[in-house]
């Protein structure tokens, strides 16, 4: 074989880093720069569990690193502490999205909840305002490097989600693309905020559902029979209803396979899942078996901060531990892209213009 064209290519460091990438799941709230954290914080006169911007990363990754969804969540009381003011808000998305530019996104849906950013007096419009602030600041001083959307997040615990859903219809056209809940799962199941994915459906809104990360497969169908969720919000633990022989025969449930056969899109995010407990390694992870069973996998980073990564790690790590290769990043970002919440053509733009020719350009390089 003279041709080297079709080898597959597994991709460098560097052409990771340089590789357009999609997110779909990243929290505004759990993605600060530590030293904006430590900022802000004095601003407010917060306390912080640490002084200096590299012993708060440190502490952030390592109190995440707890095995518990429950504990994860408790960091994020440091970071929505100094989200309280429409200046700390649209800094805050301003440097999220420089940050993504520096990873190599090309669109990005981030979210967060805006029922937490009004302890000191901020309307719930007043806060997305000031998000949307931060996000074209930053958009265009990247010149068209960048798209970004908001999803907006009701909190699972809280009784908020029909006026959180209201909210994103409001301001589905100036920049805010969904909804999702999220906080705890167990105990909190999607049916708890049904009023609010019945209204969005009649809307014609678009929304994804934490569903299937510290629970299983009860809340994976509840997100989809009863509540219509367009994207499952990790929805890993649907590897709890695939069985695979010792002779590597694979059967699917019934859920599992309609997930797979109606190509509902699994926003997968490794690193986090390993600190939750969801996953005991990057290596283990349901995201090999999945792939290869090729349900509508994406790549996501969940909480930059917290979980210590980017969509560049993220991507790494799963080179490392699966040997994917050039062919497969394509896979997950075009899966990503095919499943965003933005008009079709829209989505259509990216994919053709953005996209492939960036991964023909890397592929062009070989390894
Ligand atoms: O992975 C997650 N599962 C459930 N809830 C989460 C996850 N990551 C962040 N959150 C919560 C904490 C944030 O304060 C909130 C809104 O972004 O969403
Ligand atoms: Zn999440």
């Amino acid at each position: 074989m003279s041709s080297t064209r079709t080898e597959p290519i597994v991709p460098t460091a560097s052409q990771v880093a340089r590789a357009p990438k999609v997110v779909l799941h990243d929290h505004l709230d759990g993605g600060l720069r530590p030293a904006t954290v430590l900022e802000l914080a004095r601003e407010v006169d917060h306390a912080l569990p640490a002084d200096t911007a590299e012993s708060l990363a440190q502490w952030f990754a390592e109190s995440a690193d707890s095995g518990s969804l429950e504990r994860y969540l408790e960091t994020f009381q440091h970071t929505v502490a100094v989200m309280q003011t429409a200046p700390a808000l649209t800094r805050v998305a301003r440097e999220f999205v420089e940050d993504l530019v520096a990873d190599g996104v090309v669109y990005a849906e981030v979210r967060y909840a805006p029922e937490q950013h009004v302890e000191h007096g901020l309307s719930l419009d007043e806060v997305v305002a000031a998000v949307k602030q931060g996000f074209d600041e930053a958009v265009n001083a990247a010149d068209g490097a960048i798209v970004v959307r908001q999803l907006l997040t009701a909190m699972r615990h809280q009784a908020r989600s029909m006026e959180i859903a209201e909210l994103a219809v409001a301001w589905r056209d100036r920049g805010v693309a969904g909804f999702d809940i999220a906080g705890a799962e167990a105990g909190y199941p999607p049916t708890r905020h049904l009023d609010a994915f019945e209204y969005l459906q009649r809307e014609n809104g678009y929304f994804t559902i934490h569903a299937g990360e510290a629970f299983g497969l009860p809340s994976i169908w509840q997100a989809l029979q009863w509540c219509g969720a367009d994207r499952l919000g990790h929805g890993v633990r649907i590897v709890d209803d695939i069985e695979v022989a010792d002779d590597g025969t694979v059967t699917l449930g019934r859920l599992a396979a309609y997930v797979r056969d109606r190509r509902v899109p699994l926003e997968l995010c490794p690193a986090s899942n390993v600190q939750t407990g969801a996953a005991s390694s990057i290596a283990e992870h349901p995201i090999g078996l999945l792939t290869r069973l090729r349900f509508r996998v994406t790549v996501n980073t969940d909480n930059r901060l917290m979980s210590d990564t980017s969509m560049t790690k993220e991507m790494t790590a799963l080179v490392d531990a699966f040997g994917y290769t050039l062919d497969d990043l394509r896979w997950f970002t075009i899966n990503a892209m095919k499943s965003a919440f933005l008009p079709f053509d829209e989505r259509l733009t990216i994919i053709d213009e953005v996209i492939k020719p960036g991964y023909a350009a890397l592929a062009a390089e070989g390894a």
